[in-house]
């Protein structure tokens, strides 16, 4: 039985006048890769963003590695790779990770080790600037890997990419899952929900299946993720089971 990594029980979240979430519970195990899938604007970011710490207007428990949700000494146990690549443009792919990995206490060679993880070994010498949008993901998705973090949540790692790399970094996923890392993968391409171990389905804040992607196939007969999503919404939760109400909007609501 794998230790649990992130539990969060009655996670409410508003940004500005929406409840994105209203009373959430879940977890989520070390050693397993848990695919955040659902449509544009369901929540998959807020929900990220609430588990690293970065969300304002949250309330309920959010509880990581045993500790809460952005308490300091997970800083370098947890890592978070946003939409937007967070990397400087005018530094090459190695002098951005050596700096990251000076700045998070990891060891100098760390950097080598995440860009060969990520296959840009060609181009660690290139300025970030002269790198293809995919590419430049890529140095974002090294640093998130720098000192070997317990936890590892992307949000969208594989945008952009072909399918030749996404298939690669998939496998690279499936390495860092088998190595005891969680990690928390969102996207909304529904394929990629056969390379994870557990499912959370979410749409418009409510989880509508927390799930694995045998059991998703199953139990609603369809022949493709895409499809048992749809079957899911249709039936209002997987078997019926939807965990949460669905968004609320609240005129007047702060922030
Ligand atoms: N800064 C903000 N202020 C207010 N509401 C926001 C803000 N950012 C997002 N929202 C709202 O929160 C809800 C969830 O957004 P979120 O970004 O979590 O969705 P998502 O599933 O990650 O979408 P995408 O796949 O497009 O990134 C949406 O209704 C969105 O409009």
């Amino acid at each position: 039985m794998n230790k649990g990594a992130v539990r969060i029980r009655g996670l409410s979240v508003r940004r500005g006048r929406t409840e994105v979430f209203s009373r959430l519970d879940l977890e989520v195990a070390a050693g397993s890769i848990t695919g955040v899938l659902g449509p544009s604007g369901s929540g998959k970011t807020t929900l990220l963003r609430s588990i690293v710490g970065a969300q304002a207007g949250v309330s309920g428990e959010v509880t990581v590695l045993g500790l809460p949700a952005g308490s300091p000494p997970l800083r370098r146990r947890v890592s978070y790779a946003t939409q937007a690549a967070s990397v400087y443009d005018d530094l090459s792919v190695r002098q951005n990770l050596r700096y990251f990995a000076r700045v998070l206490g990891a060891p100098r060679a760390d950097a080598d080790r995440v860009i060969e993880l990520v296959g840009l070994g060609s181009a660690a010498s290139q300025r970030v600037d002269r790198l293809s949008g995919g590419q430049r993901g890529r140095v974002s998705l090294a640093a998130a890997l720098l000192g070997r973090p317990e936890l590892i949540v992307l949000d969208e790692p594989t945008v952009g990419l072909d399918p030749v790399l996404r298939a690669e970094l998939w496998e690279l996923f499936g390495r860092l899952a088998r190595d005891g890392a969680a990690l928390m993968v969102s996207s909304h391409v529904m394929d990629e929900a056969l390379r994870c171990d557990r499912l959370l389905l979410i749409r418009d804040g409510a989880l509508v299946a927390d799930t694995t992607p045998g059991e998703l196939l199953e139990s609603t007969g369809a022949a493709d993720p895409e499809a048992a999503f749809l079957a899911v919404i249709a039936a209002g939760g997987l078997r019926g089971e939807a965990h949460a109400p669905g968004r609320h909007s609240r005129d007047g609501a702060g922030s």
